[in-house]
This record gives C-alpha cells, structure tokens and sequence, in this order.
C-alpha cells in the first residue's frame, strides 16, 4: 500500500518540510493554529515509533515582515540573508513553544549547501541527527540562508528535506505544499488538470510537469523543486508524497485519504552511494573516453590511463564528476589532489610513479567510491 510507505516498519523515520507559504501568511504573520495541528501530528507519529524530522521554511518570509523589506525579502540577496537571520529566531521560538507545550524539545539545525556535501561535514550532521532522534528531540532544520552565498545554496528547501532524509536514513519524506499533489499541468492555471496519484519511475515525461511555473510568491521551488527533491530521496531509497498542507492535521489526513502524490523509490543502494549520487556540487570533472567510460558501466574502478582532462582544483577526497563524450556518467570521490590528477592523466599505473615520486594508488576513483548516473 502507497500510505504505509510512510509509516514504521518501512519508515522508522519521517522528513516532513513545511513550505514557506503554510506557514507565513501573505501579510506576514505566522499561521500558528494550523501548525499547532501539524504538531500534534507529530506526537502521534512519535507515539506510534516513528521518529520525525522536520524541515521548515518560512524564515525570510517572517523576517521581511519584521523588517518591513519589500518583496516578501527576496528583493535582494542581502535582503533575503537579513529577513532570515530576523525570521530564523522568530521560527525557533515558535517551534520551541508549540513543541514544549506538547512535551517535545525542539533542536534547531541550520545547514548549507556545503554541510550536506562536504563528506565529513555531512557525516558529522547525520551524527546529530541520529543523537538528537535517539534523545526524543526533534530536530527542526533549515537552510542557513544568512550566510549561504548565491552559488552555494539550496534556495529551496524541498532538496534540502530530500537531502536531510539521506543524512537521516529516514524511509519516507512528506513536502506539505500549498498544492495536493503533481498535475498533469499547473492546476492555478489549467482547471483540466489532474492528480498524479503514484510515480513509479521518475522519467523525462514527469520530470517535464514542473517546468511550468515556479512556486506561489512567498516561496522559492515551485514544483520543479519538488521533482527533484523526489529524485534525491529516490536515490537514498526513501519515498516521498507532495500532499496539502493547506488542512488542519495534515499528515493525519494523509494517512487517512492517501490524497497526494506518492514517488516510490527503487530500492535502497548503500547509503554512502546514495550520497554520493544525490549530490549538487561536484569540485571537478574528469573527462574519460569511451574505453574507460565502458569500464565503469562494467563496474570498474577508474583508471588515470583513461582521463584525458581534468578540471577543477579539488583534493583528495573530494566529489568529481567523471564525464564521457556523450556528457557525465558518473560520481566519486578521487583519491589524487588535482595537480597529481592532471600529472598521471593518460598515464599507465606502471608509469605514475616516476611521475608521482612516490607509489601510484590502484586507482583514480576506486570503484567502491564511484556511483553510476
Ligand atoms: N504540474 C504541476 N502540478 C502541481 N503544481 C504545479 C505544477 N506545475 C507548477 N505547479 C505550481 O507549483 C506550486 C507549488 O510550489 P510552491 O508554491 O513552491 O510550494 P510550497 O508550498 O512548497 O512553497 C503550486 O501551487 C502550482 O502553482
Ligand atoms: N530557507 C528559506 C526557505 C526557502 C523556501 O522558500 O523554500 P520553499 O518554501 O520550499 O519554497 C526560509 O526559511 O525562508
């Protein structure tokens, strides 16, 4: 069944992401009764052994009020990271009261793009996650919008939740959103539309649904967001549902109505592997040819004989992109700095360590740190 996806055994544990615009009304004032709903939800998630994790927005849009900036704060950079910092407190302290008076302790997490993507960084995160869900907290995220940088940011937070779910090892990830699910076209604009009810394969066709629009004013992602959101969890091996936030109780109703959009995720590779496809940012591409390229969809390592460029400055365990004539086949974490790359870029084993100056490591990217696109 589509719904029980979505509760233990399967998902022992929740990502739920709030969008800014149920949380934030258009004049600027946070919709606390509607969240107290959703909160309650929460504790009888929780009551029933899963463990939640929630994603929220809204921090910009209750800044820019406070500081009267124009444009729902996202006029500017500068403007949107001061809404935040205003708005991320006033968020904390809404969640830390509604949460309190329903015996939870809210942990607040703030993340960058670089957290979730830097190996350590984001092993580090997942740790406390996992302390903080162990000690019946509940962690409630978002993006550290103050001083994530224009290159570098998620900017929405439906890949964020996407992502958090892989740091968590959660089964099952909600985005509440203002709409009930994906359309076969944007329904604010085409009342003929329909609801996609399950997605079993995340194809061009679908992918295509969400080039539409982008997003209802107060926040960013719109449904392309939400797409790609749903291809990161996938890639982790959770599933994720787009259902209505804009009822009382919310996941109550889900488990009730099963109304939304369910993506089923194929199944669950390990999760390093997981992180390693489902990231944004890679430090450098490696350009193969087609030999090589045919090793690695066989399941070899990469070998340096095979690169003919490299590009970027990265370091030794850094994510590349290794990429064939045809475009970009594959991800790994690298085992050379970029400098030595570039040094041993065609070259056999048997001759890199003349090159090198000391002994060659089997492999460029070591099969075990590589993924397949
Ligand atoms: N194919 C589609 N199906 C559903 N909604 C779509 C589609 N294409 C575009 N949209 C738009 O995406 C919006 C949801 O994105 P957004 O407003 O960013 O959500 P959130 O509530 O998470 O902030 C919908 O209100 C709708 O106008
Ligand atoms: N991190 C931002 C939210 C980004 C955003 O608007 O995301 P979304 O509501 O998913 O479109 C904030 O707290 O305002």
């Amino acid at each position: 069944m589509r719904i029980e996806r979505f509760a233990p055994p399967q998902a022992k544990r929740l990502v739920v992401k709030i969008g800014s615009s149920l949380l934030v009304r258009p004049d600027g004032t946070p919709r606390r009764e509607w969240l107290a709903t959703l909160l309650d939800d929460v504790v009888e998630r929780r009551a029933a052994g899963q463990q939640v994790v929630i994603v929220s927005s809204g921090a910009i849009a209750l800044g820019a009020r406070t500081l009267a900036l124009p444009g729902g704060g996202r006029a500017s950079l500068d403007d949107a990271q001061a809404a935040a910092a205003v708005g991320q407190i006033m968020l904390a302290r809404l969640y830390e009261e509604l949460l309190g008076e329903r015996g939870m302790r809210a942990a607040q997490m703030l993340l960058t793009l670089d957290d979730l993507e830097d190996r350590r960084r984001y092993l580090n995160a997942s740790a406390t996650l996992d302390r903080l869900l162990a000690l019946g907290a509940v962690p409630v995220l978002n993006e550290n919008d103050s001083v994530a940088t224009a290159e570098i940011r998620f900017g929405d937070n439906d890949r964020l939740a996407a992502r958090v779910a892989q740091a968590a090892g959660a089964g099952g990830v909600v985005l509440l959103s203002d709409v009930d699910g994906l359309y076969t076209a944007d329904p604010t604009v085409d009342p003929a539309a329909t609801l996609v009810e399950t997605v079993e394969e995340l194809d061009e066709r679908i992918m295509a649904l969400g080039d539409a629009r982008s997003g209802s004013g107060l926040g960013t992602g719109g449904m392309a967001a939400k797409l790609q959101a749903a291809r990161i969890a996938g890639l982790a091996g959770a599933d994720l549902a787009i259902v209505s936030g804009k009822i009382d109780h919310p996941l109550r109703r889900f488990a009730e109505t099963g109304r939304g959009t369910v993506f089923v995720a194929p199944s669950a590779p390990p999760r390093r592997k997981a992180w390693l496809a489902g990231g944004l940012a890679a430090k450098g591409r490696i350009h193969v040819d087609e030999g090589a390229a045919a090793a690695l969809a066989a399941g070899r390592s990469l070998l340096a004989a095979g690169v003919f460029q490299v590009e970027g400055a990265f370091r030794r365990g850094d994510v590349v992109e290794v990429v064939a004539p045809a475009g970009p086949i594959a991800r790994g974490l690298v085992a050379y700095d970029s400098g030595e790359a570039a040094r041993i870029a065609g070259v056999r084993n048997e001759a890199q360590g003349e090159l090198l100056g000391y002994a060659p490591r089997s492999a460029l990217v070591h099969r075990d740190h590589l993924v397949m696109l």
